[in-house]
C-alpha cells in the first residue's frame, strides 16, 4: 500500500509543472483559448482550480504514505527487537562472559532506532526522490531533449562522489555505534555497583572513564558528520550550478523563439524536482549506510550460535519423577580457560532419592558441578547421564524442568514477594506459594514488611537483607517441587537460628528427592547420605560423615578446624 501511495504521490507532483506550463502558455499567455494543452481551453480560474486540486491530491497521498511507511518502520523495529532479545535469551552463560549486558541493551535500543529511522522515513523519502528523479528526467527529455542531454552529463559527474562518500559514512557509522555501546556497557556495569563505587570513593574515576568513552563516541560521530557535510556542500553547489547553467542556455532559446516561456518554466520546475530528488537521495544514502552499520551489529547478535547444541530428536526422560545423575569420567575446562581443568576425571553416581553434599576448599569446582548438571556448559570429556540418558540427548527445556536450584547469589526480580516466589512455578496457587514460603521461613520476616507479601522488593532485591534474599530463593525452589534439588550454599547468609529453621523446612523438601548440597559449614550437612570431597577439580574422598572422619583426610582436617 505504501508503495502504491508513493507512486500516486510522485505521479501527482510530476503533473504540477505541466499544469504550470499550461497556465502560463494557455491561461494568460499569447495562446489563450486555443484549446491546446493538457486540459484544453480552461479559463484562467479553471487552471488555478486544477492546480489546487493537484495540490490537495498530493497532500492526501503524502499523508497516507507517511502513515503506512511509518507503520512498516515501527513494525520492523519491534519485530527486530523481539527477535534479537529472544536470541540473546537462549545463549549459554559463556556468551555473557564476553558480551556485556549494557552493550546488548545499546544494540537493542540504539541500533534498532537507527533502522527504524531508515525504514520508517528515509526509505520512503529515498523512493519518492528516486521516482521524482526518474520521472523528472523523462519529462525533461520530453520538454527539451537538448537541454536534457546537457543536464544529464552534469548529473553523472555529481553521482560518482556520492557513492564513494556513502561507503566511508557506513564504516564511520559502525564505529560510532560501537563507541556508544562501549559507553553503555560501562554505565550498565557501574550503575549496578554504585554502593561499591561510592564506598571506595571512585566516583570521579568512574565519571572520567565514562566521559572518556562518551567523548570518543562524540569524536567518531563528528568525523562521520564532517564527511557528510562535505558531501552536502558538493551536491548543492554542483546541482544548483547545473540548473543555473541550463537555465542560462534555456533563456537564450526563449529569446531566439525556439522555446516558449511556459516550456522553459516547466523545464526549470522539472530540473528542480530532479535536483531535489538527487539531494534527498544523497542524504538518504548516508542514512542507509548508517543503518547498514547498525544492521551489521544486530546481525552479529541475531546470528550468534548458542554454544550448547540441542539434539534435533531429543529423547524423553525415562521415569521423570525420580532423577538419578551419573558423572562418567567427566573432565571440564571453562572455554575462556582451556589450559586449566575445573573438573578432572570425575566419576560419581547419585541414586534417585539420595542426598549428597559437595564439600571442599573454595575454587575446588563445586559450583562448576552444578553448571554442568544444568548443561550451561558441555563437558570437555566424558558424559553426564540423567536417568541413564546423556544430557546431550535431552531437550534443555525438558530436563531443566526437573531441576530446582538455589544459587550462591540468588536473584530477586523487581516485583513483589509473592511474585518472586511464584517464579518457581507460575501456575501455583496462592496457598501453595504461602506453604513454600512458610517452609523456607520467609513468613517470619514478610509479616514485618509494610505490605506483607505484596511488598515490592526493589530491583535485584535491594530492599532485602542477604539472608532474606536467600530464603525467598529457597521458597522459590521448594515451590518448583522438582525431583532434583541443587543447593549452592543456600543458607550461608543466615544466622544460626534461622539456618536451623530453614534446614528443617528444607529437610521436608529433601526427603524423597535427589538432592545435592554445596556447603562450607560442615554442621549443615551431617544428615546427608554421602559426602563427596572435591579438591582442585578431583574427587578425593566419598563416604558418610562418620566414615570420612575416620579416614583422617581433607574432610577430617576441615572438620577438626570447624568443630574443635
Ligand atoms: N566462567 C568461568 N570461566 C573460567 N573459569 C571459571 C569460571 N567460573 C569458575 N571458574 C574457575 O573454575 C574453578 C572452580 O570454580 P567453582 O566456582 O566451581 O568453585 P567452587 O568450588 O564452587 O568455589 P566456592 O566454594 O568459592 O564457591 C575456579 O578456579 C574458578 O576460578
Amino acid at each position: 500500500m505504501a508503495f502504491i501511495l508513493l507512486c500516486l504521490g510522485s505521479a501527482t507532483i510530476l503533473v504540477v509543472p505541466l499544469a504550470f506550463r499550461d497556465l502560463i502558455d494557455f491561461g494568460f499567455g499569447q495562446q489563450t483559448n486555443t484549446g491546446k494543452g493538457l486540459l484544453g481551453s480552461l479559463s484562467l480560474n479553471g487552471h488555478f482550480v486544477a492546480l489546487f486540486a493537484l495540490a490537495a491530491l498530493w497532500g492526501l497521498t503524502v499523508s497516507a504514505r507517511f502513515y503506512t511507511v511509518s507503520w512498516v518502520g515501527e513494525r520492523v523495529t519491534a519485530d527486530l527487537r523481539s527477535a534479537v532479545y529472544s536470541r540473546v535469551l537462549s545463549q549459554s552463560p559463556e556468551f555473557f562472559e564476553t558480551l556485556q549486558t549494557g552493550e546488548v541493551l545499546s544494540r537493542l535500543t540504539g541500533d534498532t532506532t537507527l533502522i527504524q529511522t531508515v525504514v520508517g522515513s528515509s526509505v520512503s523519502m529515498g523512493l519518492r526522490s528516486l521516482f521524482q528523479f526518474l520521472g523528472g528526467m523523462v519529462m525533461l527529455a520530453v520538454t527539451s531533449f537538448y537541454l536534457f542531454s546537457l543536464n544529464l552529463g552534469l548529473l553523472v559527474m555529481v553521482m560518482l562522489p556520492i557513492i564513494a562518500v556513502g561507503r566511508k559514512v557506513k564504516k564511520l557509522s559502525k564505529e560510532s555505534q560501537d563507541k556508544i555501546a562501549d559507553a553503555s556497557a560501562l554505565a550498565g556495569e557501574i550503575l549496578n555497583a554504585v554502593p561499591t563505587v561510592q564506598s571506595y570513593t571512585q566516583e570521579r574515576h568512574e565519571q572520567k572513564r565514562f566521559s572518556d568513552r562518551a567523548e570518543l563516541s562524540f569524536l567518531t560521530a563528528i568525523r562521520r558528520t564532517k564527511v557528510r557535510s562535505a558531501l552536502t556542500a558538493l551536491i548543492i553547489t554542483a546541482v544548483m550550478g547545473a540548473i543555473i547553467f541550463v537555465l542560462w542556455v534555456g533563456a537564450n532559446e526563449v529569446r531566439h523563439g525556439s522555446m516558449s516561456g511556459g516550456q522553459l518554466a516547466s523545464f526549470v520546475l522539472y530540473a528542480l524536482l530532479v535536483a531535489g530528488g538527487v539531494g534527498t537521495m544523497s542524504e538518504v544514502w548516508g542514512d542507509i549506510m548508517r543503518a547498514a552499520g547498525a544492521t551489521e551489529r544486530l546481525l552479529e547478535l541475531l546470528n550468534a550460535k548458542p554454544s550448547i547444541i540441542v539434539a534435533s530428536n531429543p529423547e524423553l526422560i525415562p521415569t521423570p519423577n525420580n532423577v538419578s545423575i551419573e558423572f562418567k569420567d567427566v573432565s571440564f575446562s571453562y572455554p575462556s580457560r582451556l589450559k586449566s581443568q575445573a573438573l578432572e576425571h570425575v566419576n560419581l553416581e547419585i541414586k534417585s532419592g539420595e542426598s549428597i553434599a559437595l564439600v571442599g576448599p573454595s575454587g575446588a569446582g563445586k559450583t562448576t558441578f552444578f553448571q554442568l548438571i544444568l548443561r550451561f556448559y558441555d563437558v570437555t570429556q566424558g558424559s553426564i547421564l540423567l536417568n541413564g540418558v546423556d544430557l546431550r540427548q535431552l531437550s534443555l527445556q525438558d530436563f531443566r524442568r526437573y531441576i530446582a536450584i538455589v544459587s550462591q547469589d540468588p536473584v530477586i526480580f523487581s516485583a513483589n514477594a509473592i511474585e518472586n516466589i511464584r517464579y518457581g512455578r507460575p501456575e501455583a496457587s496462592d496457598e501453595e506459594v504461602l506453604k513454600a514460603a512458610k517452609a523456607a521461613q520467609v513468613d517470619e520476616f514478610i509479616s514485618r514488611l509494610p505490605n506483607g507479601y505484596q511488598t515490592f522488593l526493589g530491583e535485584r532485591g535491594t530492599r532485602l537483607s542477604g539472608g532474606q534474599r536467600q530464603r525467598i530463593a529457597i521458597a522459590r525452589a521448594i515451590l518448583k517441587n522438582a525431583p532434583l534439588l541443587l543447593l549452592d550454599e543456600a543458607t550461608s547468609a543466615l544466622d544460626a537460628e534461622s539456618e536451623l529453621l530453614v534446614q528443617e523446612g528444607l529437610n521436608a523438601a529433601i526427603k524423597d528427592r535427589t538432592t545435592i548440597v554445596i556447603a562450607h559449614r560442615l554442621a549443615t550437612v551431617q544428615k546427608v547420605d554421602r559426602i563427596v570431597v572435591l579438591e582442585q577439580g578431583k574427587i578425593v574422598e566419598t563416604g558418610t560423615p562418620a566414615d570420612l572422619l575416620k579416614q583422617s583426610g581433607l574432610y577430617a582436617r576441615l572438620a577438626s578446624l570447624q568443630f574443635k
